[in-house]
């Protein structure tokens, strides 16, 4: 008889089955599979010893610039990192809001009053040096943006800049906004580029759109058809389920065996039986 199991993995718990601090390196691609660092993982056969394989191996692939730096019996590569330098007393270390968070909050250090339908440059007393191959994005505050109407301006931060990092704020409501110094006024997020060397053509190469552009695809009520749907990906929490039949012998690698206990998975839980109709 076939029994199904299901044991709920969240990305703390591979981290931890991993034995690697941070989970920011996973991605969930579906129910039953994961990549870490890109490297495509699957929760019931994954162990250290198969991570540092795995990523020696596509370690090629990686691209240069996600690899500032590879310990010597690492198979993780090191994550660039973000530097900031705080140019005065008042300057605040750049934060994020959660776990997750794409931006880095950024604080203003000045007093400044926005007038309604005005704006202004708020200084921040940082200099940062982004890593090479990105760059930072200043977006607004989700909450300034829908309480205040405050938006943010200019907002690319070049690698190589090395001056001091302003906010430009538009205020585009009907009141004024005051700006307290310390006031988280913005965020950055860091941003993959590339940077392709500008080739002149006295032709490009024919497409389906060809010159069409504004709305030429359909009005705004337009069905968009490349939606596929992936019942798997609409679980609003970020969990990877995945089901086993308990009766017979689930495979365990001979690493996972070896695990010290702490860093083993959560035991498989009985699903809870269905209530009789
Ligand atoms: O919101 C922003 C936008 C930019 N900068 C800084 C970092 C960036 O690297 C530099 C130059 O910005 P950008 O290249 O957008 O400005 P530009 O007008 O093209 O000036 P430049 O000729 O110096 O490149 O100004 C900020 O501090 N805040």
């Amino acid at each position: 008889m076939l029994r199904l199991s299901t044991t709920r993995f969240t990305s703390a718990h591979i981290c931890s089955r991993l034995s690697v601090p941070s989970h920011t390196n996973i991605q969930r691609v579906s129910r039953r599979s994961f990549t870490y660092n890109r490297v495509a993982m699957s929760p019931t056969t994954i162990s250290s010893a198969q991570v540092t394989e795995s990523a020696a191996k596509k370690r090629k692939l990686v691209d240069s610039e996600d690899v500032t730096e590879i310990p010597s019996g690492s198979a993780i590569p090191a994550a660039p990192k973000l530097q900031v330098k705080l140019l005065s007393d008042k300057a605040k270390v750049p934060t994020r809001g959660s776990a997750l968070a794409a931006g880095y909050d950024i604080y203003g250090v000045e007093d400044f009053l926005i007038k309604a339908q005005d704006r202004g440059i708020i200084a921040t007393d940082l200099a940062v040096a982004i890593p090479a191959g990105y760059y930072g994005r200043i977006a607004p505050r989700s909450g300034l943006a829908t309480k205040h109407g405050l938006q943010t301006g200019a907002g690319v931060v070049d690698a190589d800049y090395r001056g001091p990092l302003k906010i430009l704020l538009f205020n585009q409501s009907n009141e004024d906004f005051q700006v307290h110094a310390g006031d988280r006024i913005a965020q950055m997020v860091i941003e993959k580029i590339i940077t392709p060397e500008v080739v002149a053509v006295a032709e490009l190469d024919e497409t389906e759109r060809g010159e069409n552009g504004f709305g030429s695809t359909g009005g705004f009520g337009a069905k968009p058809t490349n939606v596929v749907e992936d019942v798997a990906m609409q679980e609003t929490e970020e969990k990877i389920v995945f089901v086993e039949q308990a009766t017979e012998p689930v495979a365990t690698s001979p690493a996972s065996e070896n695990e010290p206990e702490e860093t083993k998975a959560p035991a498989v839980e009985a699903a809870p039986e269905k209530p009789e109709p």
